[in-house]
């Protein structure tokens, strides 16, 4: 569904997990920064609504979308946070240069994913006029930092399900004789 057909607020809240318990990074790139201070307004709005305590949410800036790649990978390697949103805003230009840091932006976001343990969330509009922008970050489109808010709830729960159902597993495992910690013994004597 394309995004002229659906409105990027709406949420059915009952299908949002607890967050109550979950910390949030954010940061945000200060090209465009009309845009990307409205969208990061949408993305602090859906937290807080959701019951994300404010001092749970820590944001910081970057100058543009390309460096969104290195801010949000030291916030997930140095701020206790079970996700990061990563808020930008792209317009198309004169030149090619829009499809190079589009691409190295999705690219770079992608492989914080892959390769660290803490989602992070593409929070980044790349449009073809301001107006599109403005559309889609609070304007007739609603507001993508609210959906990548949402976004984040649920994939910090993800993340918390699967680390509870890998422990949970492990235990039954060991509970059971069948799983060995190093050096002890198998059967308690
Ligand atoms: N033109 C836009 C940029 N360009 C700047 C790059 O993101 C980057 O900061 C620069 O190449 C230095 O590394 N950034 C945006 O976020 N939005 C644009 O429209
Ligand atoms: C995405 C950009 O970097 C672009 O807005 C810069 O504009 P231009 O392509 O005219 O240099």
């Amino acid at each position: 569904m394309a995004t002229k057909n659906k409105n990027l607020s709406e949420y059915d809240k009952n299908s949002i997990p607890d967050a109550k318990n979950f910390r949030f990074g954010i940061v945000v790139s200060e090209w465009n920064d009309a845009i990307t201070e409205a969208l990061c307004y949408g993305a602090v709005t859906g937290l807080l609504e959701n019951e994300v305590p404010s001092e749970h949410i820590i944001r910081w800036n970057v100058p543009g979308s390309f460096e969104l790649i290195y801010g949000a990978k030291k916030m997930l390697q140095t701020q206790k946070v079970d996700a990061v949103i990563a808020i930008g805003c792209v317009i198309q230009g004169q030149t090619k240069h829009f499809d190079f840091v589009c691409e190295g932006v999705t690219q770079g976001i992608k492989d914080l994913n892959v390769q660290t343990d803490v989602p992070v969330i593409f929070c980044v509009l790349t449009d073809n006029t301001m107006q599109q922008s403005i559309d889609r970050s609070g304007g007739k489109h609603g507001n993508k930092g609210t959906e990548a808010a949402i976004a984040a709830i649920k994939m910090a729960y993800l993340k918390h399900q699967a680390l509870f159902s890998h422990e949970m597993k492990s235990q039954q495992l060991l509970s059971s004789g069948m799983l060995q910690i190093e050096g002890q013994p198998l059967l308690e004597e």
